[in-house]
């Protein structure tokens, strides 16, 4: 019995002693090892610590900078800490991700070695973002590594040749003229802003869906919004990439990033099996998807691709293929709001070009200057601002440098397309024409400009970029002008991507047609979008507002505020109109049948605006409107607003126990809304569409309840306050009479002055009131 526990215990400290070797050599030997035969090369680099290696410095220098001066030195601002050391230590250098070294490279020249040293397929990826970011790329192309990689480029290269790319030209026009059309729209219903980004990014995603998977917008929006989470989750937090247990120090995070991962596997994985199904019954489609599968069920064992690489190519290119365009499109709408003679000059390009006529993919190879713009655009904003390799084997670059096999690099693509060594003094310059006669635009090495990477790995998506980017900017500049504004505040980001980091938000701008251009005002200063909201009074007036426009903040906010807008165009408040004449009618009769007693004008009004509310915005009746209107207020707002509270006083709530359950109204605002079927273009008509498209019911309570009441309390109480202004300026009252008589005339109004109101809620003196 002794020798068998003896030997159970022999067994556990042999397993923890190989478990502690292999974290070891891991995390300690094998890394120095690298290092030491780096530095036997004559590489150095800024001293590390264990086992954050460089990383505390790293974050501790990245600052968020806004500056209302616009200047596109980024390279210093974004890593302040790689210009530091390029000082100190040259282009080339080591630095060190938790205990992972990494060859730091901005010289062209090593990379033009590099490359003819090492074959596409024998280029690997740092395993350390193989892992980290595996929830959004999965084994996907990006990160695919020798035979693997071959395969993959092979079955997904037919995919972009130039007839398929040519039959998604018709697609790109029409969503973009989709979204075009919005800001019409957005514009007429006197929306605030537009946050460009935000839509350029929604249609290039809508693109890709279209073009590359053949699903709607509809299915495209909840790959896109977890995606999008995802990004948030991985990519905006402060994280110890390269530290051993580095994703323990964020539990959270790394449990969101890898549920949110499984949950779009999960939407690929039915999408990929409704295709399948639909293959066997009909046609197969040629776009992206057909194509993969088609090679997967026919290419035999060299061609196919298992269904998680399927899933994984899907999530590479959904956001590998949609993101990066939108981003160039945006730096370059920034660029040329603050470059008109540019946006002049693309105009006029395109009026030669393209004319009135529609778009002609074969026109737009013509479109030359439009050409060097998008080349500048990249040069000075990269959507990929770095690219990393492995080294799979040792490369013997020169006599006295061999890179050893393991090694991380850090290609930093920003650095060398803001490096004055390369590109002159005015490399911070937004200058066109440099690429005018020279596809390089005249940097002193063909390697120094790398916006799709480089080699047998250089980007497989570009020619699809060439293709949206030149028909989404052609068709925006044919429709809008744009300039910017003095308050705009400039704040690159990098969350994989390089980006504005609180988007492009234009103000309401003017449009006009190619043949009569308006300003647009850019406003890229997003503070809308900033602005939060105490949470004292968020969760005071919760049941009240909920989450609402009202109580919303950043992105949620500009979600909201999105849906919300369309509701206020001037087609559906002129559908308003009648039914407000009507209420009003109504109420009026009433007053006159009342007889000589007194009217509550104040209680009146608010009724009243509170039908109108309850018939325009939500299309229920006078009387079940009626019922909402005051469950909301009487309970809401007299509970919360009429009683001495203990607003920001811990637990204030409890000393309120019957006033804070009272104020919970949600249930009949619920049933109200599960009473609504029906499609109507009302507001509610609206949210219960965004609701198919992700839209939370909770979200959708919370908007009716802010509209109930934010909607028809407030100008029910200005045209009270008139009454009583007009009451006691009886002048103003006659003038305004008769600019009604000879505005309106006489037959539509039915009746002025005819009552005699003894008493208003404010005054008892108000008499020929109308
Ligand atoms: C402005 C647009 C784009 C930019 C700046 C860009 C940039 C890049 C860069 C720099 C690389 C090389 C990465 C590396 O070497 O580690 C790359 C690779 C890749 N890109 Fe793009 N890209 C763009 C658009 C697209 C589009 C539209 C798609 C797909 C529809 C796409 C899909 C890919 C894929 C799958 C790879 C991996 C290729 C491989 O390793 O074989 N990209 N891209």
């Amino acid at each position: 019995m002794e020798t068998i526990v003896l030997g159970f215990v022999i067994a556990i400290v042999m397993a923890l002693l190989y478990v502690f070797c292999r974290l070891i050599f891991s995390f300690w030997v094998f890394p120095v090892l690298a290092y030491r035969k780096l530095k036997r090369n004559g590489l150095d680099g800024p001293s590390p610590s264990f086992p954050f290696g460089n990383l505390s410095e790293m974050k501790k220098k990245i600052i968020n900078v806004q500056s209302s001066n616009i200047s596109h030195d980024i390279h210093s601002t974004l890593f302040p800490f790689f210009t530091r050391w390029q000082h100190s230590f040259g282009k080339m250098f080591i630095y060190w991700l938790g205990t992972e070294p990494f060859l730091y490279i901005a010289d062209p020249e090593l990379l033009k070695k590099l490359s003819t040293e090492v074959t596409a397929k024998n280029w690997g990826k740092p395993a350390v973002f193989r892992r980290d970011r595996s929830p959004m790329f999965g084994n996907g192309l990006l990160m695919s590594e020798g035979d693997d990689w071959v395969r993959h480029r092979h079955v997904i290269t037919p995919a972009f040749n130039p007839t398929n790319l040519k039959a998604m030209a018709s697609l790109m026009v029409e969503t973009t003229n989709k979204m075009l059309d919005n800001w019409v729209t957005l514009i007429d219903s006197g929306a605030q802003e537009i946050d460009v980004e935000r839509e350029i990014i929604a249609t290039a995603g809508e693109i890709i869906a279209k073009t590359s998977f053949g699903i709607s917008d509809q299915s495209g929006r909840p790959v896109f919004e977890k995606l999008r989470a995802l990004q948030m989750t991985l990519f905006k937090t402060v994280r110890f990439v390269g530290v051993p247990f580095g994703k323990m120090l964020h539990p959270k995070k790394t449990l969101e990033a890898r549920k949110l991962g499984q949950e779009i596997n999960q939407l690929f994985l039915s999408l990929i099996d409704e295709r399948r199904k639909s293959i066997r019954g009909s046609t197969p489609q040629h776009d992206l998807l057909g194509l993969l599968l088609k090679q997967s069920e026919q290419g035999g064992f060299t061609k196919s691709l298992t269904t998680q690489e399927l899933v994984d190519e899907c999530k590479t290119f959904f956001f590998g293929g949609h993101e990066t365009t939108a981003l160039a499109i945006t730096w370059t709408m920034l660029l040329l709001a603050t470059h008109q003679d540019w946006q002049h000059q693309l105009r006029e390009e395109i009026r030669e070009v393209v004319g009135d006529k529609g778009i002609d993919v074969n026109m737009l190879s013509g479109l030359k200057k439009m050409g060097w713009v998008m080349n500048e655009v990249f040069r000075l904003y990269p959507s990929a601002p770095n690219a990393q390799r492995q080294a799979k084997a040792d490369i013997q670059v020169s006599d006295d440098l061999s890179i050893p096999r393991g090694t991380n690099m850090w290609i930093d693509i920003v650095g060398m397309h803001h490096d004055p060594a390369l590109w002159g003094e005015d490399v911070n310059e937004f200058k066109p024409e440099r690429f005018k006669d020279d596809i390089h635009g005249r940097c002193k090495h063909k390697m120094g400009y790398l916006p799709f990477g480089f080699g047998g790995r250089m980007c497989i998506g570009r020619n699809l970029t060439f293709l949206e980017y030149k028909i989404v900017l052609t068709l925006i500049l044919t429709r809008f002008s744009f300039t910017i504004s003095p308050t705009y505040c400039h704040s690159p980001s990098i969350m994989l991507s390089l980006r504005p980091s609180d988007g492009l938000p234009l103000p309401r701008f003017p449009f006009g047609s190619l043949s009569e251009m308006k300003k647009i005002i850019i406003n890229v200063q997003s503070s809308t979008k900033n602005w939060g909201k105490p949470a004292v009074f968020r969760c005071d007036r919760a049941p009240m507002f909920g989450n609402g426009l009202v109580m919303s903040q950043g992105e949620e906010w500009v979600r909201h505020r999105h849906v919300i807008t369309p509701a206020f165009n001037p087609t559906n408040l002129k559908a308003m109109a009648s039914l407000i004449v009507e209420t009003t009618n109504k109420m009026l009769d009433n007053w006159k049948d009342s007889g000589p007693q007194e009217i509550d004008v104040e209680r009146e009004i608010t009724a009243t605006a509170g039908d109108i509310i309850a018939k325009t915005s939500f299309g229920i009746s006078y009387q079940s409107g009626r019922l909402v209107f005051k469950k909301l207020i009487r309970t809401s707002q007299m509970t919360l607003f009429k009683t001495s509270r203990h607003v920001g006083v811990p637990f204030g709530k409890i000393m309120h126990p019957k006033e804070t359950l009272e104020a919970r109204n949600q249930p009949i605002v619920l049933a109200k809304i599960h009473q609504r079927v029906d499609a109507q273009r009302d507001l509610l008509g609206l949210l219960l569409k965004e609701n198919e498209r992700g839209f939370t019911t909770q979200e959708l309570v919370d908007e009716c309840k802010t509209f109930f009441f934010g909607s028809h309390e407030t100008t029910a109480l200005a045209i009270i306050w008139t009454m009583l202004l007009l009451a006691t300026h009886q002048d103003w009252q006659h003038q305004l009479r008769e600019e009604i008589r000879e505005v309106v005339g006489i037959k539509k109004l039915r009746w002025t002055c005819f009552l005699d109101l003894r008493r208003c809620v404010y005054s008892n003196t108000i008499t020929d009131c109308a």
